[in-house]
């Protein structure tokens, strides 16, 4: 048998996240809207004797140090579940930064679950890879579905929303790694109440006007982290057409929201070259899309 197809793992982008309650074991639940962007890394396997991982594209250096990738987490958690040797050649074309809030650790290791569900041809089903998703991290989930989708719980309680307009994503950040536990440490105490949906949204500017005042509940801290955000969120506020601006997840990178992907394209290209920029459209609904559907990439 030869390779798999190369798996897409789109940046996870939230665009709006609320801070609803706390578990007991400190991990708090959230209310998040999570689209996909059409940027990503890309994952790719094939059978071998044992498990082993090839980092290649320009975010692999930031990814040498890692005792424990989470692509390879998550194909020893599929094997174990599923009751197959972890067999397979895993490589990892790596373009997202690292931990930056949009989740391109949790994209890895989705895409992988995808790609060695197939190759091992498991039969654990849908519940049995979204089980697998959650015991790896509050992101994986919603990444294995790769779609826009209200995330509640901790991210494991997944729904449905309704079909977004067209619309342009921008993200930027300014090459600064964020740690997701110290934002949620760093947030002022208090609850949101829960996110209330309309039936759907005429176009961009109506769904940049619903967004805007749900916020981002770790936007303050992460600021108060790492201050450059602010510098990064009055930057794409200010490019010709941004409808909104604001940070996605535990940060550091900010989206802007533009009426079409071209407009965001722009944008980005406007914003300083030392960023870490992409604007286009939304990911491709498929989630096993070929490494030709990235999108346009700015360097
Ligand atoms: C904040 C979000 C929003 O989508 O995105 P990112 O900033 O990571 O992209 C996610 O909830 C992050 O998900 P993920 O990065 O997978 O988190 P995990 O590895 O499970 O947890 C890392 C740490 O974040 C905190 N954490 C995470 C999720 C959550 N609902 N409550 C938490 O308190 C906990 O301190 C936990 O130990
Ligand atoms: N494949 C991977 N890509 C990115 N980070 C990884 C990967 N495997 C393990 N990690 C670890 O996970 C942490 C969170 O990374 P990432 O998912 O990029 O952040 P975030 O959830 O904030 O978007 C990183 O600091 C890194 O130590």
């Amino acid at each position: 048998m030869s390779g798999f197809a190369p798996t897409f793992a789109p940046a996870k982008v939230n665009l709006a996240l609320r801070v609803t309650g706390r578990r007991a074991d400190g991990y708090h639940l959230l209310d998040s809207l999570a689209v996909f962007a059409g940027v990503g890394d890309v994952v790719s396997a094939r059978p071998a004797e044992g498990l082993t991982l090839s980092l290649a594209g320009p975010g692999a250096e930031a990814l040498r140090a890692e005792p424990d990738n989470l692509v390879l987490r998550a194909a020893r958690a599929l094997a174990d579940t599923a009751g197959v040797p972890a067999r397979a050649a895993i490589t990892l074309e790596k373009h997202l930064p690292v931990a930056s809030g949009i989740g391109g650790g949790s994209a890895d290791a989705a895409a992988a679950l995808r790609v060695l569900d197939a190759l091992w041809g498991t039969a654990i089903g849908a519940e049995g890879l979204r089980q697998v998703a959650a015991g790896l991290g509050a992101d994986v989930p919603v990444c294995v579905e790769s779609r826009p989708m209200r995330m509640r719980g901790v991210g494991e309680v997944l729904d449905p929303v309704p079909p977004l307009p067209p619309f342009g994503l921008l993200l930027a950040n300014p090459r600064l790694a964020l740690a997701t536990p110290a934002v949620f440490k760093a947030r002022a105490p208090g609850f949101s109440p829960p996110i209330a949906y309309p039936e759907g949204w005429r176009d961009a500017a109506a769904l940049a006007d619903w967004l805007r005042p749900l916020g981002n509940d770790l936007e303050a801290a992460a600021i108060t982290l790492c201050p450059p955000i602010a510098e990064v969120l009055a930057a794409i506020a200010a490019t010709p057409g941004c409808l909104l601006a604001r940070m996605s997840g535990s940060g550091a990178t900010c989206v802007g929201i533009f009426a079409t992907p071209a407009a965001a394209e722009a944008a980005a290209a406007a914003l300083p070259a030392s960023w870490w920029r992409w604007g286009g459209a939304e990911a491709p609904g498929d989630a096993g899309l070929p490494a030709a559907a990235r999108g346009p990439r700015l360097p």
